[in-house]
């Protein structure tokens, strides 16, 4: 049988849990942290003082991969999966994330010496920190999650046996399968349903909790501390085939404005301005994800705080103020890991197709804004499948007077122009992005617009400055200044995408208050050819991708 990796924090159980499991499914336990002490004849906070962690990583790699190849329930170290060759000799196995919250690892471990990375200081804060670094690769790698605080050993070996038994008779021997063509749907669904409930539990429950308190609290730096995850991620083959379930769903392809996309669902821009992770959002299921907004210029965007959540109504209110890098440097960073249009391969590394969003630097006049959309669409369109021009953002002095009609014939007129003479063959994709306050006057206005200069197609709908939908709880953020995402904005956004649907004949991404696959399904169903996710991604995680794919 294929051996049962059991991963977590400290403290969570894993040395506890193993040799039970392993006496009930009648098979040897490896204790990863144990066989290096016992290899190396000296105890782990003995290796890190003498040699350091990195050495201590190389250690703890090459007894892991050993240790699976065998027939066992293997106690992984805390750290180990966050070691790429770790995470991809996971893949194929029951993988179960044990969970405790910090403050339960912490009283189970906190005064242990023999574990290095806790000894000192604040142990709760250090294991928030690693749950918070740690968490996105457990929940992607893991087939089960299960928490381990205030709950008998006896009824968890329980849980995690029924599983590691319904996992091999779910799981196609070979990788051949579980790379999946759409005949294998049936049983790789299933199990994608499994997985799906499985991460959502874990986000929402363990996950989330941290992360929502982590770093003070403060969203920005728990979404760079994300990004940067995920860019790690990306760069990790295992991954690929650990999280094949999650991505591997019925999902239909549609072909829109030109571009076949694999699924309905895609990330929104402003999650991923710079572009770091553009090799990751294919990993968690995403058909596709919207880099940027970039600018012509690099600019550091509005002071800090600048993003709020508002956790009672489900929503984010934000005016980051287009903090990027620059169009140049989103264009070089993609260049970099190969990501270039036209190349001869299938969307290239990025696995999926990638919009880039294009707005106006703000130190621009505004009466420069063409000059200065022309230099980032000269620079970005190389490496987008479509560009995304973005007139919508609420946090650009002005942006959004760039919707009205003889500005907005302008812009798109010259960028439209600019992509021919780009590619002529091909010129890329322009869809323009709206806000949801415009009157449906205002609206139609833009339709006629993007129509007659040959946009491809509309992006419904930015953030709004309405508050309606704030709950009491969150009213204090109503005098935040910003734009509202989340649940507030399900019912406006399914909204101006029924009339825009109704009102063009170009294609629609549906954008605003996706929270649930529900919500996604509505969007569908008012006349959106594909989602983007933002918000929903925030507060329901990874989970929520795969449960809208279930449904397409
Ligand atoms: C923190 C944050 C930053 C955003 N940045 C951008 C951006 O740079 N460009 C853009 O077009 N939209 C941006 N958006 C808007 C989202 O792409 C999306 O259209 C909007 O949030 C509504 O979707 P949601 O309810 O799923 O979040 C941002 C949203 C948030 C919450
Ligand atoms: N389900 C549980 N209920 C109560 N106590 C538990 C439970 N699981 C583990 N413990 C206790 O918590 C302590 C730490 O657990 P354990 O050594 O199994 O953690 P670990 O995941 O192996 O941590 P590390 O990664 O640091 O090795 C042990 O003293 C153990 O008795
Ligand atoms: O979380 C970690 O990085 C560690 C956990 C322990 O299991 C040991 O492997 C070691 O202390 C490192
Ligand atoms: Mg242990």
């Amino acid at each position: 049988m294929v051996a049962v990796a059991l991963i977590g924090l400290s403290g969570s159980g894993k040395s506890t849990l193993g040799p039970l499991l392993a006496q009930r499914l009648g098979v040897p336990h490896i204790d990863v942290d144990a066989a290096i002490e016992r290899r190396e004849a000296r105890s782990i906070r003995a290796i890190f003082d003498t040699d350091g962690e990195a050495h201590f990583r190389a250690l703890e790699r090459d007894r892991t991969r050993e240790s699976l190849a065998g027939d066992a329930v293997v106690s992984l170290g805390g750290g180990a999966p966050m070691t790429p060759a770790v995470a991809d000799a996971l893949a194929g196995h029951p993988v179960v994330w044990l969970q405790a919250d910090p403050a339960t690892a912490a009283r189970r471990v906190g005064d242990d010496p023999n574990r290095p990375l806790l000894s000192g200081s604040d142990a709760v804060a250090r294991l928030e920190a690693m749950l918070a670094e740690r968490g996105a690769t457990y929940a992607l790698l893991a087939t089960l999650a299960v928490d381990t605080a205030d709950a008998d050993p006896a009824v968890l070996v329980e849980t995690i046996a029924a599983h590691a038994e319904s996992f091999r008779a779910a799981t196609p021997a070979s990788p051949e399968h579980v790379g999946g063509s759409a005949g294998d749907v049936g049983r790789a669904g299933r199990s994608a349903g499994v997985r799906a409930a499985v991460v959502a539990h874990g986000y929402r429950r363990v996950l989330r909790p941290v992360l929502f308190r982590a770093r003070g609290g403060d969203p920005e730096r728990i979404h760079e501390d994300m990004i940067a995850g995920l860019a790690r991620l990306g760069d990790t083959p295992g991954v690929r085939a650990a999280v094949g379930a999650l991505t591997r769903t019925a999902s239909d392809p549609v072909e829109v404005a030109g571009i076949t996309f694999g699924g309905r669902v895609g990330l929104a821009a402003g999650m991923d301005k710079d572009g770091r992770a553009a090799l990751a959002w294919q990993h968690l299921g995403f058909a596709f994800a919207e880099l940027g907004t970039v600018t012509a210029r690099p600019q550091p965007g509005n002071p800090r705080p600048r993003m709020f959540r508002a956790p009672a109504s489900g929503g984010l209110v934000n005016r980051m103020g287009f903090n990027n890098g620059g169009a140049a440097a989103l264009a070089a960073r993609l260049a970099s890991v190969g990501i270039v249009r036209n190349s001869s391969r299938e969307n290239g590394p990025a696995g999926i197709p990638l919009g880039i969003s294009i707005g106006k630097s703000k130190d621009t006049a505004l009466d420069d804004a063409v000059g200065d959309y022309l230099f980032s669409l000269r620079a970005v369109a190389p490496h987008a499948d479509y560009v995304a021009i973005n007139v919508s953002s609420p946090n650009t002095p002005g942006l959004r007077s760039l919707q009205d009609g003889g500005a907005l014939a302008e812009l798109l007129g010259a960028l439209v122009a600019e992509t021919r003479t780009l590619d002529a063959a091909r010129p890329v994709p322009v869809f323009v992005k709206i806000a949801p306050d415009l009157s449906w006057s205002q609206v139609d206005e833009v339709l006629a617009t993007a129509t007659d200069a040959g946009a491809s197609g509309i992006i419904a709908t930015n953030t709004t400055l309405s508050r309606d939908g704030l709950a009491p709880a969150d009213a204090a953020l109503a005098h935040e200044a910003g734009g509202l995402s989340g649940a507030p904005l399900t019912q406006r956004a399914r909204a101006v995408v029924r009339h825009v649907a109704a009102h063009t004949d170009l294609p629609v991404m549906g954008s605003g208050g996706v929270m649930t696959p529900d919500d996604a399904v509505a969007l569908l169903d008012a006349g959106a050819s594909l989602v983007q996710l933002y918000t929903g991604f925030v507060y329901a995680g990874p989970a929520l991708i795969a449960g809208i794919n279930a449904r397409r």
